[in-house]
């Protein structure tokens, strides 16, 4: 939440793995039974908690405050328009982007004054901001477009897409993002559908990830202890590995314990039940988006850091039975420039007034 001062955090920032389930029982009072709002780590229960403890208590702040999602906030320093979403980021705090509005019941509420306006990823907000233009000696043709989340970016540049094909981002979290035919959004298991142009990529973000490897390992001992790993054995060794207390996805638990014991002698075998047990997380996803009506996946793109280690993505085919290979591009980053460039290329007049 940002505000009364323009741009400043009314109460510092709330990460994306972060609960609130204090607001839990208010949200889950108006939405539809197991909407994607209806989980502890929704945006929309952040920002209910918020209003109840800050924004609405009569301070003051929340008549001149706006939501802003990490990327709304880059932009705006860029462009220096407040308020201005994308509906990607904009999912978890109940944008519907099929009707591509908020919905009536969101919008009844008192809090519905500092959501953003919601624009589609990629499209042009407006000019970049005279005095960034000059400090970085840009072209007066250069504009701003509305971004997305880390994921959906990293799943724009792996140029990958038709039903069944899949990205999974392995960075500090383990997100997947399936392209289907078929919208599910289950937020019994963290399960929502983005919109992606005319297509829906369902997934879920799962806290497990390289934020645990980082926690027992460097990045150097990742890449010699792997060297010892046969990739073709399965690891009996059974893990759940998190980098701290709560799961998002397959399993919704905020009090989900990590489980990373026993601990063998080697710490190669350490390493390779490890990264078996991810790759049963992430395996569990995929079924679980099947069984919940999604697209079979055929084939999954890695990105993110994880993509780098070898071994692992021939423990990851293994043990999800379908191609997975790096992505060319493993940088969301790249991504975001491929949505912002498509924005580029539509007419200035397009840009919003
Ligand atoms: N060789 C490797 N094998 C597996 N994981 C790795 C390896 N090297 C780095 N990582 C993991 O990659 C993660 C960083 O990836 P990155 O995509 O930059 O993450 P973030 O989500 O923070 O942007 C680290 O958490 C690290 O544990
Ligand atoms: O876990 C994450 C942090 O890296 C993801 O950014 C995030 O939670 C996934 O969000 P989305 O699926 O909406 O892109």
């Amino acid at each position: 939440m940002y505000g009364p001062t323009r741009g400043a955090p009314s109460k510092g920032s709330l990460s994306f793995f972060l609960g609130r389930p204090d607001a839990l029982p208010a949200v889950e009072s108006i939405a539809p039974a197991n909407h994607t709002v209806c989980s502890a780590s929704s945006t929309l229960c952040k920002l209910v908690s918020w209003w109840n403890t800050a924004g609405g208590d009569g301070t003051g702040s929340g008549s001149a405050a706006v939501l802003m999602h990490q990327s709304d906030w880059l932009l705006w320093l860029l462009h220096g328009r407040y308020g201005v979403s994308d509906y990607n980021n904009a999912l978890k705090v109940g944008y519907d982007p099929e009707a591509d509005a908020y919905p009536s019941w969101i919008m009844a509420q008192p809090y519905s004054r500092v959501l953003p306006s919601v624009m589609a990823p990629g499209a042009p907000i407006a000019a970049v901001r005279d005095d960034v233009r000059s400090q970085y000696g840009l072209s007066k043709e250069c504009v701003v477009c509305t971004g997305t989340t880390d994921s959906i970016a990293a799943f724009l540049a792996a140029r990958t897409a038709g039903p069944g094909r899949a990205v999974t981002s392995l960075g500090s979290t383990l997100a997947v993002k399936l392209v289907s035919e078929a919208r599910v959004d289950d937020a019994r298991f963290g399960v929502y559908s983005h919109r992606l142009d005319d297509a829906w990529l369902v997934g879920g973000a799962s806290n497990t990830g390289g934020a645990v490897l980082r926690q027992l390992f460097t990045d150097d001992q990742l890449v010699a202890l792997s060297r010892d790993i046969d990739p073709a054995a399965a690891s009996p060794l059974d893990y759940y590995p998190l980098p701290r207390k709560g799961e998002r996805f397959p399993v919704s638990d905020p009090d989900m314990a990590p489980r990373l014991q026993p601990r063998p002698e080697s710490d190669a075998e350490y390493l390779h039940g490890i990264l078996e047990s991810i790759a049963r997380i992430e395996a569990r996803g995929y079924s679980l988006l099947r069984e919940l009506g999604a697209t079979a996946v055929e084939e999954v793109f890695t990105a993110g850091g994880g993509a780098q280690n070898e071994k692992w993505t021939t423990i990851r085919e293994r043990v999800l039975g379908v191609p997975v290979r790096k992505a060319e591009q493993t940088e969301a980053a790249y991504g975001a420039a491929l949505l912002a460039l498509k924005g580029a290329d539509r007419r200035v007049g397009a840009i919003a007034s």
